[in-house]
């Protein structure tokens, strides 16, 4: 089959801890091979958000493939969302939960890049955070603000102690802030609030199963509140978290809807998939069905 638009291949050469700059030629060649007469247009990021301008200019109802992690797919969901492009997704990061959401996980490279280059794509939800776009999650409170304790920690530490320090660098300062979220102009919570997440995935942070009931093309979102926590019953919800068994918990709820506003008694850190966005005092938060088209096996 013949397609006459090209497509736009972006990749980020920071992704994977450099793993995507180191094999870039390689990638490169392979989907070449993979593409036949298919015209490819390589562009590589230069700095973070660049993905996010690439994929706004690539050519209007084309494929646009993602080369990275979540960041990178985050990015180019950005700057492709409500243009009639299609997204696909060859995943080198370190946690590939939006990969996992799609079942892009465990193809290997060569099965991935012939699926990102493929027809055949399914739709699913698109999420929207104050006017920007998302594809997997959205977390407000504790789980940011680890991710930001995270980017100030000494560059020895690695995955999990990374996460570690974080997390008890920030239980050291806890400090809850009130919460009030409404749907539909009907209030579902207010109280302290550990973290609220607002999921078209089930995991975040790297298979973390936050939300174990979302389906991510059924136009709903799920939202996951903790809400007050001591810093011992922090240490005691994680364990539960990781395993998925934390829905349990009596001051963990649960909600499904399509539209809803996450009201906080101050700026409150929050990630949109991942990467950090401008702390807000209010995020309203609302998912598109299944307007976002992404490339599947
Ligand atoms: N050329 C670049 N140099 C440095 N950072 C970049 C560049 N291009 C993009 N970035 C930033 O790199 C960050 C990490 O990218 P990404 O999330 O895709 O990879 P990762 O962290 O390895 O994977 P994951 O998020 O799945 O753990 C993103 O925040 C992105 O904005």
């Amino acid at each position: 089959m013949s397609h006459a638009l090209p497509i736009t291949v972006i990749l980020n050469p920071a992704a994977g801890r450099g793993r995507v700059g180191r094999m870039a030629a390689q990638i490169e060649a392979a989907l070449r091979q993979a593409a036949g007469e298919r015209p490819l247009v390589f562009l590589h990021t230069r700095a973070p958000g660049d993905a996010v301008e690439l994929a706004r200019q690539a050519p209007a109802g084309g494929r646009v493939v993602a080369v990275g992690g979540d960041g990178t797919v985050h990015e180019v969901i950005r700057g492709i969302a409500h243009g009639g492009k299609s997204l696909g997704v060859v995943p080198i990061g370190s946690g590939n939960d939006f990969a996992r959401m799609a079942g892009l996980r465990g193809l290997g490279l060569a099965e991935s890049l012939r699926v990102a280059l493929g027809d055949k794509a399914r739709p699913f939800d698109l999420g929207e955070v104050n006017g920007e776009a998302f594809g997997a999650s959205v977390g407000i409170g504790f789980d940011a603000q680890v991710a930001h304790k995270a980017l100030s920690a000494p560059t020895f530490l690695r995955g999990m102690p990374r996460y570690l320090y974080s997390i008890f660098g920030v239980l050291r300062e806890l400090n809850l802030p009130e919460l009030v979220l409404e749907a539909e102009g009907k209030v579902l919570f207010q109280g302290r609030a550990l973290l609220s997440a607002l999921m078209n995935a089930r995991t975040y942070g790297g298979g973390i199963p936050i939300s174990p009931g979302a389906a991510p093309d059924d136009g709903l979102l799920s939202v996951v509140v903790a809400g007050e926590f001591s810093r011992l019953g922090v240490l005691g919800i994680l364990p539960r978290l990781l395993a998925g068994k934390h829905l349990g918990h009596p001051r963990v709820r649960e909600f499904s809807g399509r539209a809803f506003t996450v009201r906080f008694d101050r700026a409150t850190p929050a990630h949109a998939d991942g990467e950090l966005v401008q702390a807000q005092s209010t995020y309203e938060v609302r998912v598109h069905p299944k307007a976002l088209a992404v490339a599947v096996p």
